[in-house]
């Protein structure tokens, strides 16, 4: 028997010593896990009381992960008009480390063509009005 709990309802369990994620619609009580999880304290509590299916997807946890996630149940979520979508939260920052960042690579490497070109341009340009100057 699982219990249906409001998304109102999780999202007061948020802090440290009390803290419930959704993850696939259904709710868990992280708060003994929170010290212990490999992946780091912060990013439970960026998601406390919220929808962590994203952030939990994102980061590609193993079985055993989902087994803990198993004891941790609290009950199903059971969604308002209005309620928050599933987001991802913690996961934009990670996914915006190292891996993320080569995805701005090779914008940047066009931006950096773009302004050597016009440097050379100019610098031509600059050359050949001296050079008139000169000459006259
Ligand atoms: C109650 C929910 C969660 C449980 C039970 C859990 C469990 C675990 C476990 C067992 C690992 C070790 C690797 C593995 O077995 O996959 C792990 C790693 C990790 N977790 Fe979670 N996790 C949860 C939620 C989250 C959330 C919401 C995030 C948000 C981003 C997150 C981020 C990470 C990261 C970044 C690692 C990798 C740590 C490393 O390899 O250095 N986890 N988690």
């Amino acid at each position: 028997m699982s219990e249906e709990l409001t998304y109102a309802e999780v999202a007061k369990h948020a802090s440290k010593k009390d803290l419930w994620l959704v993850i696939h619609d259904k709710v868990y009580n992280c708060t003994s896990f929170v010290d212990e999880h490999p992946g780091g304290e912060e990013v439970l509590l960026d998601v406390g009381g919220q929808d962590a299916t994203e952030a939990f997807e994102d980061v590609g946890h193993s079985d055993e992960a989902r087994e803990i996630l198993d004891g941790l149940l609290v009950g199903d979520v059971k969604r308002a008009p209005g309620d928050p979508a599933p987001k991802s939260g913690a996961t934009d920052k990670i996914a915006a480390g190292p891996g993320g960042r080569s995805d701005s690579g090779p914008g940047l490497g066009i931006a950096m063509y773009a302004v050597v070109l016009v440097g050379a341009a100019f610098a031509y340009f600059g050359y050949t009005y001296m050079q008139s100057q000169e000459n006259k």
